[in-house]
This record gives C-alpha cells, structure tokens and sequence, in this order.
C-alpha cells in the first residue's frame, strides 16, 4: 500500500483531521495533513459499527418481513431486534477484527472473511431455525463484504485516474482509508455549486476521457466499478480526474472465471443498466458502460435522465422505455460526435455496447484536451472544497429544518438519496423489494416534505386537486408492470408484502425532485455565495402566519383546480417527452418562480462570505449505510397515508371522512393543520429541536403530532428544552405530555383500523382523494366491475398494509418512549428522595 517511495503510518496520532469535504451513505470524507511527511491527504471514515448494525438488524428483521409466517426459533425465540442487537454487537467486535486482521494482509482478506462468514452461519443455525438458503446466502454477503472490498480494491490500485489508499486501518469502531486528497471534490459537487445545467463539451470531453481510461484499467483488472457517476468522478486543483468509491466494486474474478457475469442488483437507480435491473439476464463489465453514457448525460444536464422521477420509476423507464441520449434539437450546443458516443453507450443490448477500450478510439476523445486546460478553469473562482461543503450543508439544512424532519431522515435526504447512494451488493429478490420500498420512501419524503415549495397556497392548491384518470392509469400501469420484472408474488395478504411496498411509496408521481431542488437552488454562477440564510429570510417572509393571512384559507374553486391540474398535465406531458433534458419545472416551481427570482436577486446584490460556522450538528445525523430503515414519515405523505392531523385525532371516530382527518390529493400530502404547523414554527427553532438531541425532538412517525398539539406548540417550548441537560423536573410534565399523547394516537389507530372496513375505506378514498379508479355502472359491464373492485380491494389492502405497518412503528416508538419515561421517573424519585433526605437532616440539624 501507499504511494511510490512512501510509506504511510497506521497510527491515527500522526493524522490531523481538518474540515470535513464530503459525505456519502457510508462513510465522511476529511481533510486532513499526515504530520510526518507534512502532507495534505484525505481520509474516509467508514464508521464500521454504524454499518454493521444498520445492516444487521434491520435486514434480519426486513428480510423476514415477506415471509408469511415466520418460523420461531426451536427455543421459542421469535427474531426479534432485541435478540438482533446482541448478535450484532457479538458480530460487530468480531468483525472489526477480522478486518483488522485482513488490512494487515489484503491478499488473506478472503481467508478471514470466510472465517467470518462460517462463524456467522454457525451462530445462525445454532440459535435460529428460521433462515432458509436465501437467506443464509444472504447473509454470508451482508457483513462487512462492501468495507472489505472498497479496502480491498483500493489498496490494490494503480492508476493515474483511480484514486487508491495510502493505507488503510482501524480506529475504534472506524475504519480510515488515507488516499490522495482532491482538492475540488467530485464532479457532482461541483455542478451542484456552480454548474447546476451542467459543464461545457470540451470540460465534459476531458473529465469523461480519463474516466474512462480509469474504467479500461478496471476492466482490464477484472472489476466492475458498478457505480459510475458525477459523485464518483473527484478532481484535483490541476484538473486531475480520478475515480473513487469502490464500495460496490465487483470482481469478475471471483471464482477464477474471467466471464462470469454478475447477477446482484447493485448501483444507484438512474445509472444502473437495464440488465442489471432484470434478475436472471447476468451483466458484465458493460454495466459500466451504460452508466458513462448516463454520467456524461448528467455532466451535459447537470442531472441524471429521471432523475426527477421516483426510483421505482426509473427502474422502470430504464428497462422499459427507449434509452435516453442527447436529444438533436435541444441538445443543439453539443457536437455530433458527442451525441453519437453517448447513443453508443446507451444501447439496451449490452452486447451492442463497446468495450472502454474501444470507446477511447472514439473521435470525440480523440479530440478531447488535456484536463488542466478544459477543467481547470471550471473552478478558477470558487472558493476552497471545505467552504463550497459547508454552504452546501447550509442550504441542506435550511431546507431540511423548514421540512422538520426527523434528523435520520434529514442527513439521508440532504445526500440527495437517489442521485448519491448505491444500493448495495444483495443478491436476495425480497432484499431488493425491501431496498426500493425503502429507497422510494425516502424519496417519496423528499418529493412530498422537502420539496422546493413554500408556498402555502400552492400547497393547498395541490392538496385539493383530485388525481387526474391519467396518472391513475399510470400508476396502475406501473404497478402492473412490476409484477413481472421483479418476479413478484401476489400476497396481498401479507402485511408486508411486496407488492405493498410497491404502491405503498411510489404510487405518487411528483414532478419535483432533489434534482430540480438542487439545480434550482444552487448556488448561481456568478454569486457562488451560500444562500441558505437568503433562504431562511425568504422562507421566514412566507412562513409569518401574519403575511399569510388566516390559516384556514379556503381551498380554492374548482376552476381554479381545472386551470392548476391542466398545469400538472401540460407540465407532465412535456416532461415525458425530455427525459434527458433540463427538468421541466413542476407546477410547483411554477407557483414558486417569483420567490426564486428574490432568492438570485438577493444572492447577487447580497453575497455573503462562505466562511462561516458550519451546522456540523445536521450531517453529524447518522446517516444510512446498507438497508435503510424504513423512513415512518415518509409513508405519511404517501397517498395512503393515514392521519395526519391531531385536529383528525382529537375529533371522534365518525369524523373521519372529513378533511380534518386526512388530506391527501394530488401530489403532496398536505393538510391544513401541516399547512399552519409550517407557519406556527419560528425557523430558528427547528433545527436546535431536530439537531441537537433535544428531549422533545420529533419522533420518526409520531412527528407532527407532538407539534401540534395545542397544549404544546413549538413556538411556545420553554427555553430550557433546547438544552439537551435538561432537570428532570423540568423535563418530565412535557415528557407525561409526549407520552400521553403518544399512547392516545396508537389507541385512535388501533381504533381506527379496527373500526374502518375495506368498504367504508373505499368510500372515504373515493370522496377524499380521488386515488381510485371510479367504477363503471353499467350493467353490462360486470366483467370490468368485478376487475376494478378487485384492484380496487387490492389497493385498499395496500393501504391498510401501510397503515398496520405504521401502527408497529408506532408501537415500539411507544415502548421506547416508555422506557425512557421509566427511567426518567426513577431518576425524579431519586432526585427527590435526595431531597427529603437534605430536609430531613435540616430538619433534624
Ligand atoms: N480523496 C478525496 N478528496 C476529496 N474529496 C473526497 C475524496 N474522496 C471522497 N471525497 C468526497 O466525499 C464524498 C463521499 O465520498 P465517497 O463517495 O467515497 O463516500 P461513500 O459513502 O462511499 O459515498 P456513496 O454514497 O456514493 O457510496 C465524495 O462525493 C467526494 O465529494
């Protein structure tokens, strides 16, 4: 390992962390000088436990959630997270250490995780009954494969265009990979600061050149990087272009045979390759292939093709529609030979697909110039990586804090989930189900809450419109069409069952997505100043309930939906047409136009210095490696979401058809009492609430409720409770209140799901948000009756599904909030038994 000539340290003592100059699922990326040699490095820290519970526990317990009926244990042990997490923490230790061992000697890596894998299945069998051969072949990946191979391949590299490690070792629960440091970070970064359309051909030209011959060098080396994209693309301050992020890497030489091809589904939705996403086609070395062509699309736009669309959409699109590519008409800028090299590697039949090898003959890369005269300049003005970081991080957590989002959930949306993370190396078809249930609620979050829009009338606007027969038929269509491509079993019974998870998140179509809100609201080319305090007093100009004027604004007339909703189409149909191209503003951005116009203005007249004191506290969150949990609140402001309003709650059962209990139409789910939330809550308070471990930070799926209650309104929280040392006196009446409120809603939801029948929920779905299809009366068309009942009971189930799943969420919020209930009244008895002791012997004295 290391640098020609040099060796590095494994002492972490002779590291000096700086700032910190990225982060993605997995791990955090430093700046840091390596004090022997005086030299400025980077250093990735892999938190090891964080990954390894993350993966341990919930995928134990998701991957058990599709089986009907699972098996308990011979000793009457159901597979619980209590019984996981100290498994896990045994597997942890053990782990960390196998990979200590294995960095001291890469080449015997295979050895030790071998070793691992036997111990684990040992543990398995010998406590659980319940894994069957799926998932015993699942879990001889789960552990630690990813850190391993990432070390691994990096510590082997050797090109000028793949970034490689120093070295690599363990500190604590972390492991740190010391590499080369990037000076201007990746590409993504750098588009996301000051290139939101994307950079110019001869820039693009350059960047994708060396890219590639880092991907001949892969090739020729057996591996498959799996995940090539702008976030995976790093430059140095002299244009260098590098490689990095070998998390998902695979190696064709596994098993010693050169063409085997791969079947796991791994990569980030809008660059992977059609055959990647169809089980059983096998893909190879082109997989990589596909995902240039999609990154030298993103380099041109400025985004991903779909990337405005859900992930279980463009999954979809990609094996569905027709390749997307660089349109003649709207692409006019870029030359012929650019357009035909992308056409070239965005062909379905990766067969059809050249080789790197012969894709570097290519005359556009023949023409391409050395990157330190085309790339270099991209970044002549810009301040240094650590300050673009942390206006970027600002603006992250401004928007973040406006959504009041629980902060799991916030760090994993502020890496724009879809855009930044892999889904890693399973193999098993209900892991994957059980990945895109997941990654489509996190973005399901990101469209529905964080979306770019504070305009409260546009969000009534589109909280009353009805969901038009089009993308009903859409949504039908995709649902359909899941069935086959991913093997799905029909089960509607199962409360988590696959085809659940499918229309439970993805059944929304927003227009909005991270994309459109980072590329409309990026920092401008000329201002490259941060803008997320413009954005808090933008945001707080229209959050004042006084500007704003009553909270309970009618909704609007009915011609006023029509002119809206012939919006959403005109807007929708154009984007079907543009794929590739720039994003077509959403409705939403439309409305928002103005506001967005003040943001540049002011970032122009206003520009305000970078240097600043970074919100450590939103990225310090944890964030999601592996199998993400599944994000409650995201299902909230699914279509099917139950209840969101405590005014639904606090009203009787009878009441639940009104708009008070939900309001979920069109593509938000918004509610009045959402809507006045958003103006109740000073911005300021927010973020201290959701970053800083507040006692009373919202839960993952209570979340709005605590809020809103009336005895309680955040605006009106007592100083005191943003200080995380809180008495316990103090503490304890808000914490009686949480956990009091908490306990009537899992009641009014037990109730509730008791009392509402298939029948009564079809009624209340039809009249509130128009989410299902209407049925035909004619008599003679029984047959499309019977057809539309049944898919209308199937999503029904669906919903109820989602409902239940919330409810035990709910649950274990609830016995968790009770334990801490409990410890806190034990801490409050012996507090106040000190206190009488004290009195007594004053008393005595
Ligand atoms: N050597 C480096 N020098 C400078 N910046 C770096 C370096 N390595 C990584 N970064 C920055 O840190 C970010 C995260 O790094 P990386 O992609 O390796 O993390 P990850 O957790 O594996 O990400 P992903 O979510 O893509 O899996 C990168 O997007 C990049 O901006």
């Amino acid at each position: 390992m290391g640098s020609v000539g040099k060796s590095y340290s494994v002492n972490p003592k002779d590291y000096k962390l700086l700032e910190e100059v990225g982060h993605g699922a997995s791990a955090t990326v430093h700046r840091a000088i390596y004090i022997p040699f005086n030299q400025v490095v980077a250093v990735k820290c892999l938190d090891l436990d964080r990954c390894n519970s993350n993966l341990n526990g919930r995928m134990f317990y998701n991957l058990k959630m599709p089986k009907e009926k699972p098996k308990l244990s011979s000793v009457g042990t159901s597979l619980g997270q209590g019984t996981l997490h100290g498994l896990n923490a045994c597997l942890t230790s053990f782990a960390i250490r196998l990979v200590h061992l294995a960095l001291s000697c890469p080449k015997s890596c295979l050895v030790y995780l071998q070793l691992y894998t036997a111990f684990i299945l040992f543990l398995c069998s010998t406590h659980f009954n319940c894994l069957d051969s799926d998932n015993y072949s699942m879990l001889s990946r789960i552990f630690l494969d990813d850190i391993r191979r990432e070390a691994q391949t990096m510590s082997l590299i050797d090109h000028p265009n793949v970034i490689s490690a120093y070295c690599s070792f363990v500190v604590d629960q972390n492991l740190w990979v010391v590499m080369p440091f990037m000076a201007e970070g990746s590409c993504l970064h750098l588009m996301k600061i000051a290139y939101s359309d994307g950079f110019e051909e001869s820039a693009i030209g350059s960047i994708l050149k060396e890219t590639l011959k880092a991907l001949e060098y892969l090739h020729q080396h057996g591996h498959i990087h799996r995940d090539v994209k702008a976030g995976n693309i790093l430059l140095d301050s002299n244009g260098m272009v590098k490689v990095a992020d070998f998390g998902v890497s695979a190696c064709m030489f596994d098993r010693g045979d050169r063409k085997r091809s791969r079947n796991t589904f791994v990569g980030t939705p809008c660059w992977m390759a059609p055959e990647v996403l169809q089980p059983g086609s096998g893909y190879d070395f082109k997989a990589d292939i596909w995902s240039f062509g999609i990154t030298a699309l993103e380099l041109a736009h400025g985004h991903a093709p779909f990337s405005k669309y859900p992930p279980m959409k463009v999954l979809l699109m990609t094996i569905q529609n027709a390749p997307p590519g660089l349109d003649s008409d709207r692409d006019k800028k870029f030359s012929k030979s650019f357009k035909e090299m992308v056409a070239m590697c965005l062909v379905k039949d990766q067969t059809k697909r050249p080789t790197a090898e012969k894709l570097l003959k290519h005359s556009f890369f023949k023409q391409a110039k050395p990157p330190e005269l085309s790339v270099k300049k991209l970044f002549a003005d810009l301040p240094p990586l650590w300050n673009r970081v942390e206006a970027l991080q600002r603006k992250d957590a401004a928007q973040l804090a406006l959504k009041k989002m629980p902060s799991a959930e916030q760090e994993a949306i502020s890496q724009t989930f879809l855009h930044a993370t892999p889904i890693p190396a399973k193999c098993c078809t209900c892991y994957v189900w059980t990945r895109l249930l997941q990654v489509t609620a996190l973005l399901e979050y990101q469209r529905g809450v964080s979306a770019w829009n504070f305009d409260i009338e546009d969000l009534k606007v589109q909280a009353s419109l009805v969901q038009d027969d089009d993308e009903i038929q859409e949504i039908r269509e995709e649902y359909e069409s899941m069935k086959p491509v991913f093997n799905y079993k029909k089960a509607s019974n199962s409360r988590f069952s696959v085809g659940k998870s499918i229309s439970t998140n993805d059944i929304i179509c927003s227009e909005q997505t991270s994309d459109e809100f980072s590329s409309a609201e990026c920092l401008s080319n000329k201002g490259k100043v941060s803008e997320s305090d413009l954005l808090e007093s933008d945001y707080q100009g229209k959050i004042d309930p006084e500007k704003n004027g009553s909270r309970t604004e009618p909704l609007p007339s009915t011609s006023e939906r029509d002119i809206v909703l012939a919006k959403i189409k005109t807007s929708a149909s154009k984007s079907r047409q543009t794929q590739s191209g720039p994003l077509m503003p959403s409705i939403v951005l439309n409305h928002s136009v103005t506001e967005r116009g003040h943001i540049f203005e002011r970032s122009d007249h206003e520009n305000q210095p970078l240097v600043e004191k970074p919100h450590r506290e939103v990225r310090k969150a944890p964030s999601f490696s592996g199998p993400l949990k599944l994000p409650n609140r995201a299902s909230a402001n699914s279509l099917s979401a139950p209840i969101k309003s405590s005014g639904g709650f606090r009203d009787s059962l009878e009441d639940k058809s009104k708009t008070n209990l939900v309001q979920i139409k069109g593509r938000f789910s918004v509610t009045s009492e959402n809507v006045d939330l958003v103006k109740d809550i000073p911005l300021c308070t927010v973020p201290r609430l959701s970053s800083q471990g507040s006692p009373l930070r919202k839960s993952a799926s209570v979340g709005d409720w605590i809020f809103e209650s009336k005895q309680m309104p955040i605006g009106q929280l007592p100083k005191e409770m943003y200080n995380s040392n809180l008495p316990a006196s103090i503490l304890m009446p808000h914490l009686q209140n949480l956990f009091h409120q908490t306990s009537i809603q899992q009641d009014l939801i037990m109730n509730l799901l008791s009392s509402l029948q298939p029948a009564e929920l079809a009624d209340v779905s039809a009249s509130q948000n128009g989410q299902l299809l209407p049925l035909p009366h004619s008599s003679e068309n029984n047959g499309i009756v019977e057809s539309a009942v049944s898919e209308r009971e199937h999503l029904l189930l669906i919903k109820i599904s989602e409902l239940q799943a919330r409810m035990i969420t709910l649950t274990s919020e609830l016995t968790s909030e009770k334990l801490k209930f409990i410890q806190l009244q034990q801490q409050l008895n012996a507090v106040s038994g000190r206190e009488e002791d004290g009195d007594r012997r004053d008393e005595n004295a």
